[in-house]
């Protein structure tokens, strides 16, 4: 995209820092990482990541700070992982709070259930020559995926990672691998 981009990341709880790196990194001097706490902060944003963290939590934060409105209105990409790939699915298996409703996916939190509580693969992913190796912390999976949805990874049990036009959804944590092959995947989409 022409100019300088704006990445917001979603900072109400969850690993912020983590992901601003990752985008700092990735966007290399090209633009601008700023924390998002409010729809004016949104606002001058041309993505904004949401973070793995509690996604009940980031939720009703979200909604506390009347960002529900203003990420279902916004024209930016938005990049969500693990936690954030709960709040802008279709659907969840949680009735405690409803999602975003971005991404046209079905997601089950906490999928992989105890026993795999949190687990690295080795994933091939479309779009990239080798495989990415992927961080999964209490991950969630797709069981689902609409007609205007990419599906870019999968696992024996489910999606792990798609993509609907400019927004990218994840299961797993790509800011904590060193490797920046799927933030600037992104950022090429935007
Ligand atoms: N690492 C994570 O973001 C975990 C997500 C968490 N299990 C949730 O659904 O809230």
């Amino acid at each position: 995209m022409a100019g300088r981009t704006v990445v917001g990341v979603l900072a109400l709880q969850g690993d912020v820092s983590e992901h601003m790196r990752a985008f700092a990194d990735a966007l290399g001097g090209e633009g601008e990482v700023v924390e998002v706490r409010s729809p004016a902060d949104l606002e001058r944003c041309d993505a904004c990541a949401i973070p793995g963290g509690e996604s009940t939590t980031i939720a009703r934060l979200i909604a506390e700070n009347g960002l529900d409105d203003a990420f279902r209105v916004f024209e930016g990409g938005i990049f969500a992982t693990c936690a954030g790939m709960v709040i802008v699915a279709v659907s969840i298996n949680d009735t405690r709070f409803r999602p975003l409703g971005i991404v046209d996916i079905d997601v089950e939190r906490n999928a992989f259930g105890r026993q795999r509580d949190s687990f690295e693969a080795d994933l091939d992913v479309t779009g990239l020559d080798e495989p990415f190796h992927a961080v999964f912390i209490r991950a969630p999976l797709a069981s689902a995926a609409g007609p205007g949805v990419e599906v870019l990874a999968s696992l024996p049990s489910g999606i792990v990672a798609v993509r609907q036009g400019r927004h990218m959804a994840l299961s797993f944590h790509p800011e904590l691998s060193g490797d920046l092959r799927l933030h600037r995947m992104f950022l090429a989409g935007l």
